[in-house]
């Protein structure tokens, strides 16, 4: 598939105004130009940047609810994170705080930022560290292809104890490392089929709170 055949049919489902549609636009010419240095994204991917990154990532703006503050671990370079602050930079408070430690994604994603205007602030640091710094509160966590369930848990731990909920984007070993999860976890969660890949599942996380002998 030719990349504007990609483009065009992944904008037929994306729920997203005009406005945004060009600066998602400005997002691609960025990562394309970057990414022949900066080899941002896996080279396969490429020619389909928007099937496979943005569609993939615009998918869980419908299940923000009223977020207004939520923190992507492990950015890359932008998914989903960067996705869900460009297509919310008209909704009063929303923020996206980018957590990616590779200096060079970093520097990428602030470029991003500046070019689009989007309501983004990147940490360019480990999440260990990002959390242990954090004074502010979050609604809401979201990951994609970061680590299993059970390490995403205990990255997000302190915010999921101050009330925010999660997001994750996996792929078909979720359920096993849901039950992985479980034996360290209560977790209140619903695991939502991934529109763009027939494998995968967002697992959409309420509550969880550690087991107290843990
Ligand atoms: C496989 S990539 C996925 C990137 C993006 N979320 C995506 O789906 O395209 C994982 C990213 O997480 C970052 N990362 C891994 N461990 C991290 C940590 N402990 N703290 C901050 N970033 C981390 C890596 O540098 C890398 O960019």
């Amino acid at each position: 598939m030719t990349p504007d055949l990609d483009r065009q049919e992944a904008l037929q489902s994306l729920p997203v105004s005009r406005e945004t549609v060009g600066d998602l636009d400005l997002y691609v010419e960025a990562l394309q130009r970057w990414q022949k240095i900066k080899n941002l994204v896996a080279p396969s991917t490429l020619s389909q940047i928007w099937s496979r990154h943005i569609a993939d990532s615009a998918q869980l703006l419908p299940l923000l609810g009223d977020a207004r503050t939520v923190v992507d671990f492990g950015s890359g370079a932008g998914f989903p994170g960067m996705v869900l602050a460009i297509a919310n930079k008209a909704v009063p408070g929303f923020r996206v705080h980018l957590v990616e430690s590779n200096g060079r994604k970093a520097s990428f994603l602030r470029e991003v930022a500046r070019i689009t205007h989007a309501p983004a602030t990147v940490h360019a640091m480990r999440i260990e560290d990002f959390v242990s710094n954090w004074q502010g509160r979050a609604d809401l966590v979201t990951a994609r292809a970061l680590a299993s369930l059970p390490e995403l848990l205990d990255y997000s731990a302190e915010l999921l104890k101050t009330g925010a909920r999660a997001l994750f984007l996996k792929g078909q070993d979720v359920e096993q490392e849901l039950t992985q999860a479980t034996k360290y976890w209560n977790i209140q969660a619903q695991l939502i089929p991934s529109l763009t890949d027939s494998a995968g599942r967002i697992v959409s996380i309420n509550t969880a709170t550690k087991h107290p002998d843990e």
